[in-house]
C-alpha cells in the first residue's frame, strides 16, 4: 500500500507544471521533478544527492532548514528569470526534517501580464470619457480583444479608437486572418452606433444575382419566388448600427455602383421598389485584396474606393510584427486551455522560437488554430517544439523562411515604422510610473508585478 502511495505521489510530482525540489535536513536534494530539471537545463539525476546551493541559484532552502519558518510568495532570480517561490519546512513534532521548494513558473509570464495590464491602462487613458455602451454584446468584442503591443498595432488601435467615435465609413485591409473583423467589431462596440446592431455580410459568399436583394431587400412581387410582404435587406437591418461588408473586393462592379449610391444618399431602394428607405448607419468594408491595384486594373470603381478609403486601416501581417507573437501565444494558451478544459501549459525555452520563426501565412487565425491543435494533441504540461504540427516543422526547414520574416514595409501616416520600436520594458515602466505619479508601490501594483521586481527592473534599466 505504502509502495503504491509512493508511486502515485511520484507520478503527481513528475506531472506537475510547477517546479518542486525536496531537500533533507542537510540541504541535500532528495527529489527534483522533471519540470524543475528542464527549467534548470539539467538532467534530474544530476541534481539528486547534491547540496541545493550547488544546483539552484539564489536558493534559501538551506536557510529555511535553519529557521524552520516558511517563506511564501518570494521572488527568486533563477537563470535570469524572476520566479515566484514558496519554501516550506517539513516538520515532525516541531523538528525540521527537510524542506520543500515550490517554483511557480509565473515569473516567465510576468512580463506578458505586465504588458497586458499596461495595455489596458493605455486603452482606458486614450478612450473618450463616455462609458462603453451598456448593451454592447461583450467586452471581448471591444479593443480589449485586440491583442498586440507592437508599434504597428498600438498605432492602429489608437487610430481606430479615434475613428470609432466618428460616423466615418471605414476600409480595413489586410491578409486573411489578420483581424479585420475583430477591428470592425471593436470599432462598432466603441462607437456611437454601439447600441444598434452589428450586421455582417460576406460579399464573396453570396451569388451575384442574390447580393442586391440581400443588401437592399426587395418588395413583394419583385421576382418569382419573392416572399409575400417583401424583405428588408442588410442595410435596413443595420439601421442605427454598423454594416460590415466583408470581402468587398469580391463585389461585382454593378453592385459597387449601387453601393456608392446608398452611401451618398443615406437611403436604400429595395429591389422592385421605388420608395427610398432612409438609413442611418456606419459602413465598414474589409478585404484581403489590394484595392488600389484593382482600381488600376479597372476591377474596382475608383469613386467607391475614394469614398471608402478616407479612413483606411491597413493591418500588417503577423510576420511583419513578430513582437506581438509572445503576447498572442500566452493569451491564446490561457484562453484555449480554459475553453478546452485542459491544464495550463508552459512553453519549453525553444518553443517560442518556433512561434517566431514560422511566417504565419494564415496570420492570427492560423496561430490560434495551431495552438488549439497543440493543446488538444499534446500530453504533459510543457509544450515542446516537437508538439507543433508536421507542416510547420517542415516549413521551418525550408530556405525561404528567413526571407518571409523580413522587416515590415508598412507605412503609417507617411512615417516608416521601421526602427521605431518601443523599447519594451522601459516604456511600459515609465508609463506606469507616470500613471502612479512616481509612487513605485502603486506603479508595481498597476503593472501587476511585485515591487521588488519593479525595483530590480528599474535598476537593470538604469532608471
Ligand atoms: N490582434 C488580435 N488579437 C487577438 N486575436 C486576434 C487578433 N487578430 C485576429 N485575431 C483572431 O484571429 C482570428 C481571425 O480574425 P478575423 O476573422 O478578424 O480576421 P480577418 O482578417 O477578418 O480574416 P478573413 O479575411 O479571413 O475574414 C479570430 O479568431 C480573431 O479573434
Amino acid at each position: 500500500m505504502a509502495d503504491q502511495t509512493n508511486h502515485v505521489l511520484d507520478t503527481i510530482l513528475q506531472l506537475m507544471c510547477e517546479g518542486i525540489v525536496i531537500v533533507d535536513v542537510h540541504g541535500m536534494i532528495t527529489e527534483l521533478n522533471e519540470a524543475y530539471a528542464r527549467f534548470l537545463g539539467i538532467q534530474r539525476e544530476q541534481a539528486l544527492h547534491r547540496h541545493v546551493t550547488e544546483v539552484i541559484q539564489n536558493t534559501r532552502l538551506h536557510k529555511v532548514l535553519q529557521s524552520g519558518v516558511a517563506e511564501k510568495g518570494q521572488i527568486q532570480i533563477i537563470h535570469g528569470h524572476e520566479m515566484l517561490v514558496h519554501r516550506i519546512p517539513v516538520l515532525r513534532e516541531d523538528v525540521v526534517m527537510g524542506a520543500i521548494g515550490l517554483v511557480i513558473f509565473q515569473g516567465v509570464n510576468e512580463q506578458y501580464q505586465m504588458m497586458d495590464r499596461i495595455h489596458q491602462l493605455t486603452l482606458s487613458s486614450t478612450r473618450e470619457k463616455t462609458p462603453p455602451s451598456v448593451d454592447s454584446p461583450t467586452t471581448l468584442r471591444s479593443f480589449d480583444a485586440v491583442i498586440g503591443h507592437s508599434t504597428e498595432m498600438m498605432a492602429l488601435k489608437k487610430m481606430s479608437m479615434r475613428v470609432a467615435q466618428t460616423s466615418m465609413t471605414v476600409l480595413i485591409t489586410g491578409e486573411s486572418g489578420t483581424g479585420k473583423e475583430l477591428f470592425a467589431r471593436a470599432i462598432h462596440s466603441e462607437s456611437p452606433f454601439a447600441k444598434g446592431p452589428f450586421i455582417d455580410i460576406n460579399c464573396a459568399a453570396i451569388p451575384e444575382h442574390l447580393l442586391e436583394s440581400e443588401l437592399f431587400g426587395y418588395e413583394e412581387g419583385a421576382f418569382t419566388g419573392a416572399k409575400k410582404g417583401g424583405k428588408t435587406g442588410k442595410f435596413e437591418a443595420a439601421h442605427t448600427g454598423t454594416l460590415f461588408l466583408d470581402e468587398l473586393g469580391d463585389m461585382p462592379l454593378t453592385m459597387q455602383a449601387k453601393l456608392l449610391r446608398v452611401l451618398e444618399d443615406h437611403s436604400v431602394v429595395r429591389v422592385g421598389g421605388i420608395k427610398k428607405h432612409p438609413v442611418t448607419l456606419r459602413v465598414i468594408a474589409a478585404t484581403h485584396r489590394n484595392i488600389s491595384d484593382m482600381v488600376a486594373k479597372g476591377e474596382f470603381r475608383e469613386d467607391l474606393y475614394f469614398r471608402l478609403s478616407t479612413m483606411h486601416i491597413q493591418i500588417p501581417p503577423l510576420r511583419y510584427r513578430k513582437s506581438d507573437i509572445p503576447t498572442l501565444v500566452h493569451y491564446y494558451i490561457e484562453q484555449l486551455s480554459t475553453r478546452l478544459q485542459v491544464p495550463k501549459k508552459r512553453l519549453d525555452d525553444r518553443t517560442m522560437q518556433v512561434f517566431y520563426d514560422y511566417a504565419w501565412p494564415g496570420n492570427i487565425r492560423e496561430l490560434v488554430n495551431v495552438i488549439e491543435v497543440i493543446l488538444e494533441m499534446m500530453e504533459g504540461c510543457i509544450v515542446y517544439p516537437e508538439d507543433f504540427p508536421e507542416f510547420i516543422k517542415k516549413k521551418l526547414m525550408s530556405p525561404d523562411v528567413q526571407k518571409e520574416s523580413e522587416q515590415s514595409p508598412y507605412i503609417e501616416n507617411n512615417i516608416t515604422l521601421k526602427g521605431q520600436r518601443i523599447h519594451g520594458d522601459r516604456e511600459i515602466i515609465l508609463a506606469a510610473l507616470q500613471q502612479a505619479r512616481g509612487n513605485k508601490v502603486v506603479a508595481a501594483r498597476l503593472l501587476g508585478i511585485h515591487r521588488s521586481t519593479l525595483y530590480l527592473k528599474l535598476k537593470q534599466l538604469g532608471l
